[in-house]
């Protein structure tokens, strides 16, 4: 998918919501363990519940590796059944020598045709190019993450007078376009994201960590949005495991809308 195609979605539906199928077998109802495969029964049945709300989808491969050869089937299935007008994000993320790279890259480019990737970038730029070269993919770089751990790293001040992070964005921005290229920055530094448009004005942002990590939709929304919206908001747990009973999709779809509707209303203000 395009980034005037995604902008059109984003219009369409009045969101910017991207829905994290992180499913922990762990964490599903218990009614749908008897199904053969819990874990596609339940994001089918996520996926019916908030698609109208959503604009992206992004499971979390680790949720699938960790159950082995089921997970990955799992995944494929999931992966089949997203409508083809949602954008697919694979959050794997990845990055490795070139050679290496180039095989990440097909396995979710090719063996499983996801729009995109994400990526990390501290293999610099031989590591990240392969990803590049699939024509009408996407990779989505990490650049400020959302977790307290990226104090060690990603925000140390270099001799420069850049921190590790503004180095990231203004170097990797060189090796691809806004058409093929977005960044994570963590919806947990609001404060940042004024700052980090000055440096990145025309990129998608992927923003997780509202909702179960505590970060603001208003503040992102305000101060990230470019003419093109430019923002992916995620949600995972705070959506999927809105309730653990029974009415479990009914209440996903309910937060879902009920984001979609916050979302709405900052396109009005701040598009
Ligand atoms: O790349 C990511 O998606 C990601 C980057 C980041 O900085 N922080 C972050 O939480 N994530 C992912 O976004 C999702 C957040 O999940 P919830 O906190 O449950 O909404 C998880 O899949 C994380 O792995």
């Amino acid at each position: 998918m395009d980034r005037a195609s995604l902008f059109a979605a984003i219009q369409k539906k009045q969101s910017y919501l991207c829905v994290g199928l992180d499913t922990d077998i762990q964490k599903i109802p218990s009614h749908l363990l008897k199904e053969k495969d819990p874990v596609f029964a339940f994001n089918k049945a996520i996926i019916d519940a908030t698609a109208e709300y959503a604009v992206a989808y992004k499971p979390n491969l680790a949720f699938y590796e960790a159950m082995g050869l089921a997970g990955w089937e799992s995944l494929q299935k999931t992966l089949d059944y997203i409508p083809k007008d949602i954008f697919t994000i694979a959050d794997a993320k990845r990055g490795d020598i070139g050679n290496t790279s180039g095989l990440y890259a097909r396995a979710f480019f090719e063996a499983m045709n996801f729009d995109s990737v994400t990526v990390a970038p501290y293999m610099g730029e031989d590591s990240v190019k392969p990803f590049l070269a699939f024509e009408g993919k996407w990779v989505i770089l990490l650049g400020l993450t959302s977790n307290a751990g990226s104090e060690d790293f990603q925000s140390l001040k270099m001799a420069s007078g850049l921190r590790l992070y503004e180095q990231v964005l203004e170097t990797s921005q060189l090796w691809g376009t806004p058409d093929n290229m977005m960044y994570v920055i963590g919806a947990t530094k609001a404060q940042q994201f004024g700052e980090i448009r000055k440096r990145i004005p025309d990129h998608f942002l992927l923003v997780p960590g509202v909702g179960a990590q505590g970060g603001d939709l208003r503040s992102v929304s305000q101060y990230g949005m470019n003419p093109q919206c430019g923002l992916l908001v995620n949600s995972s747990r705070g959506i999927i495991y809105a309730s653990s009973g029974a009415d479990f999709a009914q209440k996903a779809g309910e937060e879902a809308r009920k984001i979609q509707q916050e979302m709405a209303e900052y396109l009005h203000l701040f598009l």
